[in-house]
């Protein structure tokens, strides 16, 4: 696999002196190419500040980008054109109508496809003549995906592409993403959508206050992670389980066998005549994975350890 980007010690203040705020905080990514990337996290987390310096716009105050082995800042010229950018707010004038749009911003790239080619795939055909400004919020989405895509970019950035679009419109997006990734397209995207990530992603980073805090394939960060039981605290002495602990009356086993402590707590039960209520029984998965890290505990990143 090539690295189609590869980024280290990537590190982001936003302001100076003693109300610097350290965003993006030793962060490592490497993307291979024809890869879908998923870049997760609680709001704040760092996700935008982090695409910033991989797209190329803004200089990371620390640490190297490469993509397609450049410098996306210092080489831009060279980068830019295989590169389809989708900001989280696009931004677009609000006068001019989709087709305006399209022309104008085609004018800007070097090798692009047609108007009518974007307008198709991000199915805006028939609102083509009509101002972005009156366009509903899930449709001004598709104009910045259409925007993003009219340079036939090799490599796309993605920022909450489906945010605000409705269910089947997601649908539709996560469609045209899988077609263009089975045309080799690689792409890097931020989403709070946890199922458009296991939908669409080769590989998931979830960040929290700045750093990387898990990487890897849906299945490496799953399985990573302990399952549980939980039950309200019956009033006999229970068996002895690793992982197990009581708080506010429930009674919670974390464990990486859930078939056989489950087994092993219901033989029980059984065997004692006793009725565990509350009883549930949760696989890991990458909803439990995200919410134990957005639970952590935020470090200190204020300018005074800069
Ligand atoms: N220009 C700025 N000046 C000061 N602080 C900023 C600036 N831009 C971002 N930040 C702060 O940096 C942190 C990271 O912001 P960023 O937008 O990268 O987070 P995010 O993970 O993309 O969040 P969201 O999911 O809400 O879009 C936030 O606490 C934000 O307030």
């Amino acid at each position: 696999m090539t690295a189609i980007i590869d980024a280290h010690n990537l590190h982001r203040w936003y302001g100076h002196g003693d109300n610097a705020y350290h965003a993006v905080r030793g962060v490592d990514l490497t993307v291979d190419e024809g890869e879908v990337f998923a870049l997760l996290g609680t709001n704040g987390a760092g996700k935008t500040s982090t695409l910033d310096l991989l797209e190329g716009l803004a200089t990371p105050d620390d640490g190297t980008v490469a993509v397609f082995g450049l410098d996306p800042v210092n080489d831009r010229r060279a980068v830019r054109p295989d590169v389809g950018i989708m900001l989280q707010s696009g931004g677009l004038p609000a006068e001019l109508t989709v087709v305006e749009t399209l022309e104008m911003w085609r004018g800007t790239c070097s090798h692009p496809t047609t108007v009518d080619d974007v307008l198709e795939k991000v199915r805006l055909a028939d609102r083509a003549d009509v101002r972005v400004g009156s366009l509903s919020g899930g449709e001004q989405r598709r104009v910045d995906l259409a925007c993003a895509l009219l340079g036939r970019p090799r490599l796309l950035f993605l920022d909450e592409p489906t945010t605000g679009l409705d269910p089947e419109s997601r649908r539709a997006t996560w469609t045209l993403l899988a077609d263009l990734k089975s045309e080799g397209v690689t792409m890097v995207l931020t989403t709070h959508y946890l199922d458009e990530a296991e939908a669409l992603a080769d590989r998931i980073a979830i960040m929290h206050a700045g750093a990387v805090s898990r990487e890897g394939t849906l299945r490496d960060i799953v399985d990573a992670h302990p399952s549980s039981i939980t039950f309200d605290a019956p009033p006999v002495a229970l068996p002895e389980f690793s992982g197990m602990q009581t708080e506010a009356g429930r009674v919670e086993i974390r464990t990486f066998s859930l078939q056989r402590d489950l087994h092993k707590l219901l033989t029980w039960a059984d065997v004692a005549d006793v009725h565990l209520t509350g009883l549930a029984a949760r696989a890991a998965s990458l909803e439990s994975v995200f919410l134990d890290i957005a639970g952590e505990t935020t470090l200190a990143t204020t300018g005074a350890d800069r």
